[in-house]
Formats: structure tokens, C-alpha cells, sequence
């Protein structure tokens, strides 16, 4: 599967905020965008997943445009900044809502054994985040949109994360975006710097200095 999105123009109260942008995604690829605070790669997800209309944006399939938001086709899960699984929900709720497997849950995350009947507002933040991580990787979605999965997650665990994302993209087409910039490098397929609006294919990871994102002699 080839997702394209394409001609992207959003403003907010007449200021620009995104124009020009174009991003190609696959099944089997992982896409990671780079981008300073406030450049718009959450509104850039967003628009994807069908949850903010943007004034101009042109999503396409296999080169099928889809015409109504993608989240009604139950192709694409969402993982936003925010916690989305709401406080009175247990936690064998959601993995039964997201049809996700507990057992191989607790294979990786073995800390986690002893949480399955609590509601979600009873686990800390980050094992919050490593929850919602897993349900959007694991359900049964085709494309993953993962909005800084790893903000929030200790160490050890991120590696666990980057080791499930590198696995799942077999199945799914998957977009990350994260500030933790040497973990999305090492994880992506191909890198997409957003900047002034549009998103730049970076080629050489030299280019992330060039463009301003990186301080000089950062990546040496
Ligand atoms: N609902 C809104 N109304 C007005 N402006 C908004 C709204 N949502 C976002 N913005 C503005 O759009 C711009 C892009 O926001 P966005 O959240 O996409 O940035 P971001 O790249 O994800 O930033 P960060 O890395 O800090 O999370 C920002 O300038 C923000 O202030």
C-alpha cells in the first residue's frame, strides 16, 4: 500500500502554517518527520488521519484519492501527544476493544503483569504512553500515525518500542514524528524534514544541519 499525501495548505486565523507539503508512505517503510516546535507535524497528522480540514489537502491510496476522512475506513490508528485511552476504562478493557493480545503484551513488557485489572488512571504516565503505544501498533489498522512515541518512555523500553515498530512495519505503513531525533533516524525508512511549511526529503542526514534543524557539528 502507497499513501500519498499531497498539496497540503492549511492556515490558522489567516496565518500559514502549512503549504506545499508532500509525503509518500508504505507498507513495509517507516517515515520519520523531523521539525521544530510549533512547524505543524501534528496538524500535518491530523489532517491525515481525517481529524482537522485543512483549506487544501489531497490524500491518495494506491493512487486513489480518498475523498472522506481516513479514520472512517478503519485503515489508519492514530497514537496523538495526548492520552487518548480515557481513565475509567481497565486496562484488559482496551486490549480487548483493540483486539490486541495481552499475553504477548506481558512477553515484552513483563513489569506490566500485574496491571491488567487496574482502571488506566491508576499507571503513570509513561506506562500509560507504552500502553497506547502497543494498541496502535498492534490493532489492525494498515497505517500507524505515532505522534512522539517516545517522549515519555524510559530508556530501555524505547529500545523495546523501536524494536515493535521495526516489527510491525511488515504490516503497516507507519508515520513518526518525535523530537527525540537519534531514535527516529535509527528507526526510519526515509526522513522528511517539515520547515516554513513544506516538508523537505532528506537524503543525507547533513542536510538536518543545513536546514537549521541541527546545530553544526551535531551529527558528527
Ligand atoms: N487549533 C488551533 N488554533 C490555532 N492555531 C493552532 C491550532 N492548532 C495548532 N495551531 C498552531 O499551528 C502551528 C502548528 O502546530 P502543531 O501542533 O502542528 O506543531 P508541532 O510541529 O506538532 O509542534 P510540537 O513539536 O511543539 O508539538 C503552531 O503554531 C500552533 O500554534
Amino acid at each position: 500500500m502507497i499513501i500519498e499525501i499531497d498539496n497540503v495548505e492549511l492556515y490558522f486565523n489567516n496565518k500559514l502554517i502549512l503549504n506545499g507539503v508532500y509525503l509518500k508512505v508504505e507498507t513495509g517503510k517507516i517515515t520519520g518527520i523531523l521539525g521544530s516546535n510549533g512547524c505543524g507535524k501534528s496538524c500535518l497528522l491530523n489532517i491525515v488521519f481525517g481529524n482537522l480540514r485543512a483549506k487544501y489537502s489531497l490524500v491518495r491510496i494506491n493512487n486513489t484519492p480518498i475523498l472522506k476522512p481516513l479514520y472512517q475506513t478503519k485503515l489508519i490508528s492514530y497514537l496523538p501527544q495526548h492520552h487518548f485511552v480515557p481513565n475509567k476504562i481497565k486496562i484488559k478493557t482496551a486490549f480487548n476493544l483493540f483486539q490486541v493480545d495481552w499475553d504477548t503484551f506481558v512477553n515484552v513488557f513483563e513489569t506490566f503483569i500485574p496491571f491488567k485489572n487496574l482502571y488506566f488512571n491508576k499507571l503513570s504516565g509513561g506506562e500509560r504512553r507504552i500502553i497506547e503505544i502497543y494498541l496502535i501498533l498492534k490493532c489492525s489498522g494498515k497505517i500507524a500515525l505515532l505522534d512522539e512515541p517516545f517522549s515519555l518512555v524510559a530508556p530501555l523500553y524505547i529500545e523495546r518500542i523501536k524494536a515493535l515498530i521495526e516489527g510491525e512495519k511488515q504490516n503497516k505503513a507507519i508515520i513518526i514524528t518525535d523530537h527525540m531525533y537519534r531514535h527516529l533516524i535509527s528507526v526510519s525508512d526515509t526522513i522528511y524534514l517539515l520547515k516554513n511549511g513544506s516538508t523537505k526529503l532528506i537524503n543525507d542526514l547533513k542536510e538536518l544541519e543545513d536546514y537549521k534543524y541541527l546545530s553544526i557539528g551535531t551529527l558528527d
